[in-house]
């Protein structure tokens, strides 16, 4: 998608997320997946997750248009222990896998307290909020892991082998929107150094590396044979070593650095695994439980933190609620031209 700088225009959640369906069914998506990836996509851009929202569809279509993905698969649910499943993706977008086994993973959570869903074969592209938002609104705690796309190396090193592997965790908060924060283990991610290289501003040192492995500020360099580096030195490399193990190894997808998409030409989306873990909390015996979260954020507040994560997100959304989605003009002329 063009770097954009006309006028603004404002639209409704149901109007984008409908507009996006048509494109996504327009470049072979079934109807049952593309309602799916367009509530998802139509979502990021409504809470402000703007580096994966609308910026992404050009990356969605020309990773189906090279036949990397198959926007029409159907996921295979095995059901492998009394809180264990198993889902194949066989090949497709990550979100239908997940939505596939809600039901048989929430009724898992009731019998067993927690539950464990593992899903190969899969494309991740979006922010992973979205998977857990739901599971937080009924009650449940839960935890989410995804690998990527080899593009972050190891501290001290200068190859890329992790993906910018993000973490995701949310939980119900007492008389508040569930508490979730979701972040790349990489200083930045894929998305945000993209945009700061359209948009050619500097990153902050420590982000990342060049071809020959020395620290740089430029996105383009980084993204030019470079490579990100992973947040907090040797902590945030561990972390994305754990979400390979879970992500990848456990589920029994690629690892982020197997993914080779050079057979298809224009694919963009990585596909590895993902792992989410679901606890019903009231099995902790604490009937107070999102009571003693909501104490415990009211204290963080106290104690000075000016902005919990989430908060801007529920912002903007509220703000997008009322107002309608901002929007370029020349955004949607393209995104309409996309539907048919
Ligand atoms: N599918 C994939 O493979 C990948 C997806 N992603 C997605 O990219 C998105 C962006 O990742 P990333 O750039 O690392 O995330 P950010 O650094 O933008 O935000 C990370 C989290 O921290 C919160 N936060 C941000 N700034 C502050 C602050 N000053 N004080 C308190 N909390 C704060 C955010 O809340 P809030 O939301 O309210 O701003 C969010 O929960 C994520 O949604 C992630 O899932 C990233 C990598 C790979
Ligand atoms: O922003 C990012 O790092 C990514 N988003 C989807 C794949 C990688």
């Amino acid at each position: 998608m063009a770097d954009h700088s006309g006028a603004l225009m404002r639209i409704s959640f149901q109007a984008l997320e409908q507009l996006l369906a048509a494109i996504f069914v327009r470049h072979g998506v079934s109807e049952a997946n593309a309602t799916i990836l367009a509530g998802n996509c139509a979502g990021c851009e409504r809470d402000g997750s703007l580096s994966h929202g609308l910026f992404r569809i050009p990356g969605y279509i020309s990773s189906l248009k090279s036949g990397w993905v198959d926007g029409k698969a159907v996921p295979d649910i095995e059901d492998v222990g009394a809180a264990f499943m198993r889902v194949d993706a066989r090949n497709g977008f990550a979100q239908p896998a997940l939505a596939a086994a809600m039901p048989h993973l929430v009724d898992k959570v009731v019998a067993s307290g927690v539950a464990v869903v593992a899903i190969r074969d899969s494309h991740h592209f979006s922010a992973l909020w979205p998977d857990l938002e739901p599971l937080a609104r009924s009650g449940l705690v839960a935890l989410t892991m995804v690998s990527g796309l080899a593009c972050v190396a190891p501290p001290g090193g200068r190859s890329a082998v992790f993906g910018t592997n993000p973490i995701a965790f949310a939980t119900p908060v007492a008389g508040a929107h569930p508490l979730i924060y979701d972040f790349a283990t990489s200083a930045m991610s894929n998305g945000d150094l993209r945009l700061a290289a359209r948009a050619g501003h500097d990153v902050p040192l420590g982000t990342g590396v060049n071809a020959s492995g020395e620290l740089t500020g430029d996105p383009k360099a980084i993204l030019a044979g470079g490579a990100l580096l992973p947040f907090g030195g040797h902590k945030g490399a561990a972390l994305s070593l754990m979400v390979e193990v879970l992500a990848s190894a456990l589920t029994g997808g690629q690892f982020s650095s197997e993914v080779d998409f050079s057979n298809h030409p224009g694919a963009e989306t990585p596909k590895t695994g993902q792992i989410v873990i679901v606890i019903d909390p009231a099995r902790g015996g604490n009937k107070l439980f999102a009571e003693r979260v909501a104490k415990l954020m009211g204290s963080v507040r106290d104690a000075g933190q000016p902005r919990l994560p989430s908060d801007r997100r529920y912002r903007t959304r509220e703000a997008s609620e009322r107002d309608g989605i901002s929007l370029q003009t020349d955004t949607y002329e393209y995104l309409v031209s996309l539907s048919h």
